[in-house]
């Protein structure tokens, strides 16, 4: 299936110069998500995974059904004041910005495979930042599954030492 095709392409958004690719009318899409989200899920067997982690927003859409499709769980890597409990923080800059993100302390037991997924691979610090709070944990990163990864960007330069697998490139 050509996923590319529900992948829209929005020009200076949300500021001039980024190409924003927006996954929507691929969620909307029921045979298209189910076919982007089984191509993770054959990746996560592969890598043999106790546990998904996800940033927000998107690395939700695109992991919960990863997580659910294998029966492990799902933890979430939120942006600051979102999580109710005791957290950890990193500081990290993305393609068009700056934010905190942040961890459950208890999220993560330590020895689990996470395998960590996000809708788009762009400059890798969103990234970065959720390997850091992972292995802060004592969690080991299995893996690391995108939807889309934005070459041109090279986050992959930060990301030597982990295995990477991205269904679409650009
Ligand atoms: O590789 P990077 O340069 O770090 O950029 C990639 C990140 O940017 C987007 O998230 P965003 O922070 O916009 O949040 P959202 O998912 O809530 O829209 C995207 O979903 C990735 O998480
Ligand atoms: N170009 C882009 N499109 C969609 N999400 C992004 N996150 C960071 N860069 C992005």
């Amino acid at each position: 299936m050509d996923l590319k095709k529900f992948v829209a392409i929005v020009p200076d958004w949300p500021k001039e110069g980024i190409k924003f690719k927006d996954i929507t009318p691929l969620m909307a899409d029921g045979e298209a998500y189910k076919y982007a989200t089984d191509q993770i899920v054959t990746y996560a067997r592969e890598r043999k995974v106790d546990l998904i982690v996800g940033p927000e927003a998107r690395g939700f859409i695109i992991g919960c059904p990863v997580a659910y499709s294998l029966g492990v769980g799902f933890a979430p890597v939120r942006k600051e004041g979102k999580l109710p409990r005791e957290t950890i923080k990193v500081d990290y800059g993305l393609e068009y910005g700056k934010d905190v993100l942040t961890i459950h302390k208890d999220a993560i037991k330590p020895g689990q495979r996470v395998l960590i997924v996000d809708d788009l691979l762009a400059t890798g610090g969103t990234i970065e930042a959720t390997i850091k709070l992972v292995e802060e944990l004592g969690g080991v990163v299995a893996g690391i599954a995108f939807l889309i990864e934005l070459t041109y960007l090279e986050g992959r330069s930060k990301l030597e030492n982990y295995d990477i697998k991205a269904i679409l490139n650009y």
